[in-house]
């Protein structure tokens, strides 16, 4: 008897850079029973790679048609999205998405709606596009403390800091370049002010940790006020700017997360990260050690991780979430001060304060000053230091200070 194979349906809500990525992998691979039934975007006017035909400009149609298995939110727009998962999971709807947005800022609600209506959640595409993070936190490190996981985490800032590190390109242009790659969010102060990869540090949280922390909690500084000056300094120490994001445990179940420009070293896993791609270091207690590297933006890569949440989900994966019953982890800001580079367009009198600098650099146009901090203290500050301006990079204590400081004096010495 010859079995009948039915094909999956999918529901697709966008059609953009990722939508049209997950839409050539599936249309490239027939055999593996899944179609596209339906597309729903928004602009009627746009000029599309498929027939008009093909198109619903209504969410409602996708969303109340009963022939689709599955639905993927793709969309650029975070209320849209917010109402659409909300929907689909109140019908008991099995849905994937890539929003790290709306994820970041609505995980319990998403939780219990899956609770309460059956339906299912994925979003492995929304932390680091194709690098399968979620799904080896969940699976692999379901049962084992982790230390510490810290990576780079937003493809757009990564490439722009290549640019600025290799080319010498000015920021401007490299954040265009970013942004006609299709890797930059449709609002690009989300990837350059350090949200993105603080939205996805915290979807992190929830699979490494159990911690469900809001974004407004957590220290976060993007790579917008980058000045020439600092990349400078760190070539000349032999360091690369990364935008890293970090969480980190210590023994007593301590969690304090934060996402910083910092001067990483030729040793460290992620000084290779370049251009698009991301990297996120795994530190297990009983594991060690493990690096994951790939494309952390862009049409295909991210297409691939829908699709793979896509199969996963047809096969009946969900999330368990191993973590979120069992831990007695709270999130904090650790006592121990952090050497920083601040790097201010004008005095820094003001802001610093009580701050004892290590090193303080003046000129007619810039101010440059390295400090230990508290990150309590940072925190308070750190609207008010994005308000003026100022860069801020971490040297870590794997970045030995003495050359710094040495280099410090010499580079800025030049601005004079
Ligand atoms: N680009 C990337 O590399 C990555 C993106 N993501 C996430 O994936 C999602 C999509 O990003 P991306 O593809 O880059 O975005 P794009 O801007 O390229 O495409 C967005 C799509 O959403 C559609 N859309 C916007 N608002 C609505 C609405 N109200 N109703 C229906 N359709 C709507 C647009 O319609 P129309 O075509 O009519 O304008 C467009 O097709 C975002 O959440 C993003 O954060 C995640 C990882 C990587
Ligand atoms: N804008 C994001 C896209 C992927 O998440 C990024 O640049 O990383």
């Amino acid at each position: 008897m010859k079995i009948q194979k039915f094909k999956k349906r999918i529901g697709l809500i966008g059609f953009g850079c990722v939508g049209q990525g997950l839409y050539d992998i599936v249309a490239a691979n027939p055999h593996l029973g899944l179609e596209i039934g339906r597309i729903c975007v928004k602009d009627k006017d746009k000029p599309r790679t498929l027939p008009a035909a093909a198109f619903t400009f209504d969410v409602q149609e996708v969303l109340q048609d009963t022939s689709l298995d599955i639905l993927a939110e793709l969309i650029s727009e975070p209320d849209e999205a917010l109402k659409i998962i909300r929907a689909a999971l109140q019908q008991g709807k099995t849905i994937v998405s890539a929003n790290k947005k709306v994820i970041a800022e609505n995980l319990p609600e998403f939780i219990s709606l899956q609770q309460r209506y059956g339906g299912v959640l994925l979003y492995e595409a929304s932390v680091c596009g194709s690098i399968p993070i979620l799904r080896t936190l969940e699976a692999y490190y379901g049962s084992e403390p982790l230390l510490e996981v810290r990576g780079v985490l937003n493809g757009s800032s990564n490439y722009i800091l290549s640019k600025l590190h290799q080319e010498k390109v000015g920021y401007a242009a490299a954040l265009e370049q970013a942004q006609a790659l299709g890797f930059a969010e449709a609002d690009p102060a989300l990837d350059v002010e350090g949200i993105d990869a603080l939205h996805k540090l915290c979807i992190v949280a929830a699979h490494a940790y159990g911690l469900l922390v809001h974004p407004s909690q957590v220290l976060h500084f993007g790579i917008s006020h980058i000045t020439a000056e600092a990349i400078d300094l760190a070539d000349a120490v032999g360091a690369r700017i990364k935008l890293v994001g970090t969480i980190r445990s210590d023994n007593a179940g301590n969690v304090s997360l934060q996402v910083i420009p910092t001067l990483v070293v030729a040793e460290d896993a992620l000084y290779d990260v370049e251009a698009e791609f991301n990297g996120v270091e795994v530190n297990a207690q009983f594991a060690g050690q493990q690096f994951l590297k790939g494309r952390g933006a862009g049409s295909h890569p991210t297409g691939s991780a829908v699709w793979a949440d896509i199969s996963a989900a047809v096969r009946g994966y969900r999330y368990t979430y191993p973590k979120l019953c069992v831990t007695n982890a709270s999130v904090v800001q650790p006592e121990e001060p952090i050497t920083v580079l601040l790097h201010a367009p004008q005095s820094l009198t003001a802001l610093l304060g009580s701050l004892q600098p290590i090193a303080v650099h003046k000129t007619e146009v810039s101010n440059q000053v390295i400090v230990k901090v508290q990150q309590e203290k940072l925190l308070e500050h750190q609207e008010l230091l994005k308000e003026q301006g100022v860069f801020v990079a971490h040297l870590p204590e794997s970045m030995p200070l003495a050359p710094v400081l040495e280099k410090f004096t010499a580079v800025t010495a030049l601005l004079v």
